[in-house]
């Protein structure tokens, strides 16, 4: 699998780190709110359950699925919910865990789906964040890195459900897609 990676960007000590300080910080910030913090899966599934072990507050966890990529390195355009929360956001602070934000269309989505569920308030926080591929008007409240516009893989980002299980953050050589 390494063959197929261009460049890694950040390793897995790298990524690790920087999941602990997010972790602080929100453990500063959700003090006393018994936040429920919904993964986003599948591609959050990685840094959902290692930013968990660092916030250190009483919280809830659930999973939403929501797909828009397929088998494509570009968005379909169509956020389709997969499978839905188990339970209900009404007045609960929610702490959405991504793991990208590019074009920003699935989190606008969910934003929207959660506010119009009377979330008492809806916060982002994503590992990875590509600023130069926005579509829609959309900043996470707290961010990791910032990534160049390339499409990567690796830490739970697939191409084509591949490579998810990879420690690091690399861009996927484009003849791998280009084929
Ligand atoms: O800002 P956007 O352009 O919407 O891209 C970000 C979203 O795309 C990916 O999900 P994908 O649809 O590939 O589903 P997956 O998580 O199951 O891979 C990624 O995990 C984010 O959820
Ligand atoms: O660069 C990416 N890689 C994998 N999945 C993604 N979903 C949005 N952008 C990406
Ligand atoms: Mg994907």
């Amino acid at each position: 699998m390494r063959n197929d990676i261009q460049e890694v960007l950040y390793n897995a000590e790298q990524i690790q780190a920087k999941v602990k300080e997010l972790g602080e910080t929100l453990t500063r910030d959700f003090e006393g709110r018994n936040p429920l913090v919904i993964c986003v899966l599948k591609g959050a599934f990685i840094f959902m359950s290692d930013l968990v072990k660092e916030i250190d507050v009483p919280l809830e966890i659930d999973f939403m699925a929501v797909s828009s990529y397929g088998q494509s390195t570009k968005s379909s355009g169509v956020v389709k919910i997969i499978k839905d929360l188990d339970v209900s956001v009404e007045g609960r602070d929610v702490l959405i865990v991504e793991d990208i934000i590019d074009s920003g269309l699935t989190l606008s989505y969910l934003i929207d789906v959660l506010e119009r569920r009377n979330a008492k308030s809806v916060t982002i926080v994503t590992l990875f964040d590509k600023p130069a591929r926005r579509t829609v008007d959309l900043e996470a409240d707290y961010k990791g890195f910032t990534l160049p516009d390339a499409f990567v893989v690796g830490y739970g980002l697939d191409y084509a459900e591949k490579y998810r299980n990879l420690p690091y953050i690399g861009v996927l050589k484009p003849e791998v897609y280009e084929k």
